[in-house]
C-alpha cells in the first residue's frame, strides 16, 4: 500500500558529502544538516503538516522541516484562532504526523498558554509533545520574554525553533495581523528579540511578516537558520501553511501567501461527480466494483427462502 519509512532511509543510504536534498538520495534532516545548508546558501523549504497523509507527502516529495503549526487550530479544527488549540489537540496531531515522517526535521508548535504560566508548565509541555507526540523539536512565539524558556529547554535537550515578527497568538493585544518591524524602532525590537533567543540557544528562528529588507538583515546577523514567512528571499529557508499552498484554505488569504496547487478545485471535482453518479445510478458498475457469486449457491439461497424463480425487486 504505502512505501515504509525503512524502504526511505534505505533508498538514502548513499556516501554523499553534501547535506543537499534530492528526490533520489535523502538522508535525514537534523539541526546541524540545516546549519550546513543555511551556510551554503541552499534554502530550507519548511512545510506544515497536521495529519498521517500530509506528514507522508511531505515526507516523501521532499521537504526539510514538517511543521505541527498551530495554525492547526484555524485550517483543521475549525476554530477562529490559534489561542484555542489545546496541548491535547497539538499533541494527537503531532503525533499522526509523525507516523508518515522520518526523514524531515518534525517540529511541533507549543500552543497558546502552554508555555507562559511558567518554566515548569512549559518543561511538562514540551516533554509531552516529544514523548506523547513525537516531535523532534517545539517552535514557541515571543521575544526577550521567553528567552529564559528557551534556555532552560535547550538545556535539557529539546530544541527550541523560535518565532519573531508577527505572532499569530497575540493578535488580539497586537490589534490584528500586522506587519512588524515598519519602523526603525520596532525592526531594532525584531533583531534584538532574534539575537536574545539565539542567545538561549534557539537552533532555527521564523521571522513572520516583516519587511524582506529587514528579513535580509536579521539573517546575516544571526549564526542560526532563519525561516521566514512573509518575510522576503533573503532568509535561510521558507515555510507556508499547507491549506495556503494547496488552496484548501477558504479563509483569509495574507500577502505572503503564494497557491502552488490547487486541490479545492480537485476536491469539489470529485465530491460533485460521487454525488452525480450515485444519483444517476451509474456507481457502483456491478462488474467493475461488485462481487460475484456461485450461481448454484444464488440458486440455493432462493430455494431456501421458498423464492424460486425470483428475478428481481421489481417482480415483487
Ligand atoms: N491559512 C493560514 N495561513 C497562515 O499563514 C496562518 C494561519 N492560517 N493561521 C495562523 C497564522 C495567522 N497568520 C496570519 C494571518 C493573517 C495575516 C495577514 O492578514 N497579514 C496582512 C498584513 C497586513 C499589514 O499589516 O499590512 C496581509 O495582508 O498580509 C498574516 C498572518 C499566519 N498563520
Ligand atoms: C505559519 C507557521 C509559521 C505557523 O506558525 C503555523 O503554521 O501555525
Amino acid at each position: 500500500m504505502s512505501v515504509r519509512p525503512q524502504e526511505v532511509v534505505q533508498a538514502s543510504n548513499s556516501k554523499e558529502t553534501s547535506p543537499v536534498v534530492t528526490t533520489a538520495a535523502r538522508k535525514k534532516i537534523t539541526i546541524q544538516s540545516l546549519r550546513q545548508l543555511a551556510h551554503a546558501k541552499t534554502p530550507i523549504a519548511m512545510l506544515t503538516a497536521y495529519d498521517f497523509p500530509t506528514g507522508r507527502a511531505c515526507e516523501a516529495y521532499g521537504v526539510d522541516v514538517t511543521l505541527v503549526g498551530d495554525s492547526l487550530a484555524q485550517v483543521c479544527l475549525g476554530y477562529d484562532s490559534t489561542t484555542r488549540l489545546t496541548m491535547d489537540e497539538m499533541t494527537h496531531h503531532t503525533r499522526a504526523v509523525s507516523r508518515g515522517s522520518t526523514i524531515p526535521l518534525l517540529v511541533a508548535d507549543m500552543p497558546f498558554g502552554s508555555y507562559h504560566a511558567s518554566a515548569e508548565d512549559a518543561v511538562r509541555n514540551a516533554v509531552r509533545l516529544v514523548s506523547e507526540g513525537h516531535a523532534e523539536a517545539v517552535k514557541m512565539e515571543g521575544g526577550e520574554e521567553i528567552a529564559g524558556t528557551v534556555r532552560r529547554l535547550t538545556g535539557m535537550g529539546i530544541p527550541v525553533m523560535a518565532h519573531v515578527g508577527l505572532l499569530p497568538q497575540r493578535h488580539t493585544s497586537l490589534s490584528g495581523y500586522k506587519v512588524q518591524g515598519r519602523t526603525a524602532a520596532s525592526a531594532q525590537g525584531v533583531l534584538h528579540s532574534a539575537l536574545a533567543l539565539q542567545d538561549a540557544g534557539a537552533f532555527s528562528i521564523v521571522l513572520e511578516a516583516i519587511p524582506h529588507r529587514l528579513g535580509t538583515y536579521i539573517t546575516s546577523k544571526l549564526a542560526i537558520p532563519t525561516i521566514g514567512i512573509g518575510a522576503g528571499p533573503g532568509c535561510s529557508g521558507q515555510v507556508l501553511v499547507w491549506s495556503d499552498v494547496m488552496s484548501t484554505w477558504a479563509g483569509h488569504k495574507a500577502k505572503f501567501v503564494r497557491r502552488f496547487a490547487d486541490v479545492q478545485a480537485e476536491s469539489e471535482r470529485g465530491v460533485r461527480g460521487y454525488i452525480s453518479a450515485v444519483r444517476e445510478g451509474t456507481f457502483p458498475d456491478p462488474k467493475r466494483e461488485g462481487y460475484e457469486m456461485d450461481i448454484a449457491e444464488w440458486e440455493l439461497l432462493l430455494k431456501m427462502e421458498g423464492d424460486e424463480g425470483w428475478s428481481g425487486p421489481s417482480a415483487m
